[in-house]
């Protein structure tokens, strides 16, 4: 189409822009439409700078002179705000984006130094003892339980930017629809990371799914990128080779350490990376260690930064019951921020199930967290896709959801710490566990599931989570009810101590033990707080123990890892379950099924092999009936003692 009336640019007349025109213009503008026309203004002295031989100078200074004084302005528009109502944000967004435009590093560093103070003030604990207002507050903010994070606010604080930008601009994309994703990505490329990009590449076919992690060696292995040309999945799950094969095949599923270059591709974001407790210092140990979180958010944010767009974040990962100030304060540090939305959706299932329970499970819960309206309804359709509609389940504040998800492992955890004290009186008074359990199931009001007794529990999930609830408690002074939760933690260790004592009473010095089972738990190859670990490394305080470990999925590698070297030396890894019978003593702490099985046909060999005086510790109900046994002394948790022991 030609417009004659519009001339070629090298043939338009040279304009130069009156600034302080401009400038008196400006001012008596609103602030959104000052900015607005700002950029207008620039964008007209750009135009002109590129079609005159004079170039920019003149300009520059000229463009200079407005923002300052357009700066100073809305600086101090931003120290009433500020004081008026620290939660506002659109003022800051104007002035971040003039300093960064128009490069004034004063004003940047004022700017600067206030958007910390002013972190500060978000970052205060809310006082407990306020009015009622607080009590509002509370309810979705339990203060600042992560200690150390305004120190990290400080970094983002200099990366001046729009601290929650405005949704105004001319150029404002509306939030994505599911339809129009073409990527979604997960941030943690751990179990949940993994499986959860599998399952929704299983049901979603419009989408490609990535799942990205920092560690560069875990993503090429995933990738097959090794010395052995071959996929290596950092953990095993049953049913997970099928669907993964399925998703690689497909081209829906990949994985990638490249996470800028993705995120910038993706507007659906997960966030599935650990978050563990810290150790120390002693004040904040069992608080959560957000750094990975923190990492994981700076990247999206420097992603909208680069390439403006909506992006739709959900977080899977366990992260402190308050985060919301902390985020808040993340988030100030970036232009274009308000294109963030974040919910919460967290994880519930089990290891070992975790394909099954990811592929049908029985509820999705979702919670707002950040501006999450946009996000709470793309995640929803997504879900859509996996579970029926009427199973999704959106609740109000993250820390609702947090505390839910917190206390679900408590009540798991505070069971079976009731079955195991259960089984210990059985063993004191002579009765037999399995009846208890009968009487407990009996009962429909009780949990059906989680009344095995054994030698502690593990997992990642309810040991840290205990330890988390019991710092929280201690942080909003609920210093009586830590002691709950405190307790939890002792009555694992003391449960498992009790098994090495009983080992260690029939056991003389310098012997051998098999140690059958080093996972958490059957059907998995989870080690992460394994009650194995802390047992094999009490056994080996005894002097001159040596130990010879089983398990039919963790590697040799990955249990010797969880030693010292002078731990490794009385250690050996065997590969078959026949490895192990030349021992005076066995401690079976998993109840797979092959080792009942092995228990039931290979008794006369073990009679035979076992050096004597020979011991059999059965800690998970694999044992039925004792004949053939013969010389081999053997102990049942929770049941009565059958013979010498
Ligand atoms: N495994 C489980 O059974 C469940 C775990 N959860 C929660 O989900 C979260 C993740 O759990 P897992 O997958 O088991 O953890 P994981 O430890 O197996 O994997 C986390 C991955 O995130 C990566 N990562 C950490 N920071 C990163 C960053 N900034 N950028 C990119 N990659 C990063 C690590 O390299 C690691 O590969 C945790 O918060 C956990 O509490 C929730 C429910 C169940
Ligand atoms: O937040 C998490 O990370 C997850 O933590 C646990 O899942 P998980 O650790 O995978 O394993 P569980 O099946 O809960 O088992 C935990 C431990 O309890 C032990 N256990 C389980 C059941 C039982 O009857 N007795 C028993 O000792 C298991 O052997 C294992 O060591 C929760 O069950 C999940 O809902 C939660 O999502």
């Amino acid at each position: 189409m030609n417009d004659t009336n519009v001339a070629e640019p090298h043939l338009r007349e040279p304009r130069r822009l009156n600034w302080r025109k401009v400038n008196k213009r400006l001012l008596k503008m609103p602030l959104q439409i000052q900015r607005k026309e700002m950029q207008h203004c620039e964008e007209m002295e750009r135009q002109d700078n590129e079609n005159t031989s004079h170039k920019q100078e003149p300009g520059l200074a000229s463009t200079s002179i407005a923002s300052s004084v357009l700066c100073v302005r809305v600086l101090w528009r931003c120290v009433l705000a500020s004081i008026a109502a620290p939660a506002t944000s659109k003022r800051w967004a104007s002035l971040a984006h003039a300093t960064k435009q128009q490069q004034q590093p004063a004003l940047r560093g004022l700017l600067a130094a206030l958007l910390r103070m002013r972190a500060g003030l978000l970052a205060q604990p809310s006082d407990m003892d306020d009015s009622s207002d607080h009590d509002q507050d509370f309810s979705d903010d339990v203060g600042n339980p992560n200690g150390d994070s305004s120190d990290r606010n400080q970094d983002h604080s200099n990366d001046v930017g729009n601290p929650g930008g405005s949704p105004n601009d001319e150029n404002v994309t509306p939030p994505p629809e599911l339809e129009d994703i073409e990527r979604i990505c997960c941030i943690g490329g751990g179990r949940v990371g993994v499986l959860t990009m599998m399952v929704l590449a299983h049901y979603w076919h419009i989408h490609k799914h990535f799942v990205l992690d920092k560690d560069v060696e875990r993503i090429n292995d995933m990738n097959g990128i090794n010395a052995a040309n071959e996929r290596v999945m950092p953990f095993s799950e049953l049913d997970m080779d099928l669907y993964l094969n399925k998703g690689i095949d497909r081209g829906n599923l990949h994985f990638s350490s490249n996470i800028d270059h993705e995120l910038d591709l993706c507007q659906m974001v997960f966030i599935a990376v650990d978050i563990p407790l810290k150790m120390k210092p002693k004040v904040l140990k069992n608080d959560l260690d957000i750094n990975n979180f923190e990492d994981a958010i700076k990247s999206i944010l420097q992603s909208i930064d680069r390439i403006p767009g909506w992006k739709c974040v959900a977080i899977k990962s366990t992260v402190p019951v308050d985060y919301k100030s902390n985020i808040a304060n993340h988030i100030h540090g970036f232009y274009d921020a308000w294109r963030l939305s974040v919910i919460t959706n967290p994880e519930f299932f089990s290891v070992g199930t975790a394909v099954q329970d990811l592929l049908h499970p029985q509820k999705v819960v979702l919670g707002d967290f950040y501006e999450g309206q946009n996000s709470l309804a793309l995640f929803r359709d997504l879900y859509a896709g996996v579970v029926n509609v009427d199973n999704i389940e959106i609740i109000g504040s993250q820390s609702s959801v947090q505390i839910g998800k917190l206390l679900s492992n408590a009540v798991l955890a505070a069971q079976l710490t009731l079955m195991n004290i259960g089984s210990t009186l059985c063993e004191k008074v002579g009765s037999n566990f399995d009846d208890v359990r009968s009487t407990i199931t009996a009962n429909s009001r009780l949990n059906q599931v989680f009344t095995n007794s054994r030698p502690g529990y593990g997992g990642m999930g309810l040991t840290k989570d205990i330890d988390y609830l019991a710092y929280l408690c201690e942080y909003v002074g609920m210093t009586f009810e830590k002691k709950f939760f405190t307790m939890i933690s002792e009555m694992r260790r003391r449960k498992m101590d009790e098994l090495v004592q009983n080992v260690s009473h029939m056991i003389a010095a310098s012997k051998s033990i098999a140690i059958y089972g080093f996972s958490n738990k059957v059907d998995s190859d989870d080690i992460r707080e394994s009650p194995a670990i802390y047992i094999c490394r009490s056994l080996l305080k005894i002097n001159g123990i040596r130990l010879k470990i089983f398990d039919p999925l963790v590697s040799d590698n990955t249990i010797l890892k969880c030693f010292v070297p002078r731990e490794r030396n009385r250690i050996l890894v065997v590969d078959n379950i026949g490895g192990a019978f030349d021992v005076e003593a066995m401690v079976f702490l998993v109840e797979w099924p092959m080792f009942a099985t092995m228990l039931e046909e290979q008794r006369d060999e073990l009679v035979n092999t076992m050096r004597r005086p020979s011991f059999i510790f059965d800690c998970c109900d694999l044992i039925v009936d004792v004949d053939g046994f013969d010389h081999i002394q053997i102990y049942r948790l929770g049941k009565p003692k059958l013979s010498a022991i």
